[in-house]
């Protein structure tokens, strides 16, 4: 069934929220008039973040500086907040890297920050959801990637975080609809920001060629779908026609809200499937290509 997750005098708790598409998704969430509370490792990211929303809407938000990792100081800055309306765990860290040549602990770190990060985060977090004071609906938002919905070469860590939030979410939206929580899982394409910088300087070049080749989005769009995916409860939300296609060739047991949707699930699924099989061909030739070049 539809619902609608209003955000205005709302608060929204946002985890990698200094940088990139949490920024930006802070900035929206406050010109819609929600109290925002950021929360990252660096205090100065942090700060410059706070002085970026203040500047432009005259507004403070609250900030946290806390690793994901460590569920205690996570567990302390929810606490600080005060009950949360709208949820959205952001933060994410993504090192490329074929599996045979990345360090374990590189995998390891991924894998910490944005899996077992993201249940350190609703765990914390859950208990005051619960106990929010209106009992309007609330959201618990999960950023994904479209590397949660294919797996391409050189993101084998990634993509099995990514992967992971999506169980996490199916399970967890289970778990939390009598509270009147409403799950919310996004699939974004490559995005421009600080983080996508890093990682372009390392991407191994067949990742290049696989996942650099659809367009780049700004932090803004993917922002601002996110938070209407969040307003409208939608489970899955999804960003351009490859983004489109992933969505109908991997709908599997998502739930879903919109009929309409539904539908055009049902109807495109084999022609989706043929589309991502085709994808896929493409992918294994660019690879049997690049490895018979001289390297
Ligand atoms: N940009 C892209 O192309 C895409 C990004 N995504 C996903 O979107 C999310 C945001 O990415 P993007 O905006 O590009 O990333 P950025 O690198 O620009 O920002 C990442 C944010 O997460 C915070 N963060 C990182 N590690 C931790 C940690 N251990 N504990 C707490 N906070 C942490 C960072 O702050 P600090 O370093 O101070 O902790 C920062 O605020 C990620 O989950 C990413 O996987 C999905 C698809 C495409
Ligand atoms: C019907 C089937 C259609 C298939 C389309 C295939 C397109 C695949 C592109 C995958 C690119 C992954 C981008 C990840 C972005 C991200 O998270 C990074 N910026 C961080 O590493």
């Amino acid at each position: 069934k539809p619902v609608s997750v209003p955000i205005k005098d709302r608060h929204v708790f946002i985890t990698g929220g200094s940088s990139g598409i949490g920024l930006a998704l802070a900035h929206k969430a406050v010109s819609e008039g929600a109290r925002v509370s950021l929360l990252a490792r660096s205090l100065n990211k942090l700060e410059e973040a706070q002085k970026s929303i203040r500047l432009a809407y005259g507004v403070d938000v609250a900030i946290f500086a806390a690793d994901v990792r460590d569920y205690e100081a996570v567990q302390r800055a929810v606490e600080d907040a005060g009950s949360i309306d709208v949820l959205v765990v952001n933060q994410g860290i993504f090192v490329p890297q074929a599996l045979e040549k990345q360090e374990l602990d590189e995998v390891k770190f991924m894998i910490d920050v944005n899996l077992m990060g993201s249940f350190n985060v609703i765990k914390a977090a859950l208990p005051f959801m619960k106990d929010r004071k209106d009992r309007r609906p609330a959201s618990i938002a999960l950023m994904s990637s479209q590397s949660g919905q294919v797996g391409v070469y050189g993101y084998s860590a990634y993509s099995a975080s990514k992967f992971g939030l999506r169980g996490l979410a199916e399970s967890l939206q289970q778990e939390v609809i009598s509270d009147n929580i409403h799950v919310t899982v996004i699939y974004p394409p490559d995005t421009e920001t600080p983080g996508l910088e890093e990682e372009k300087k390392i991407r191994p070049e067949l990742t290049n060629i696989l996942a650099g080749s659809g367009a780049v989005l700004k932090a803004e769009e993917v922002a601002g779908k996110t938070l209407d995916g969040i307003k409208s409860g939608t489970f899955s939300v999804t960003f351009n026609i490859e983004g489109y296609l992933l969505a109908f060739a991997t709908a599997g047991a998502s739930p879903q809200r919109s009929f309409l949707m539904a539908f055009l699930e049902v109807v495109l699924a084999g022609i989706s499937r043929l589309a991502a099989l085709f994808f896929l061909w493409s992918f294994y030739r660019t690879i049997k290509k690049w490895h018979v070049k001289p390297n």
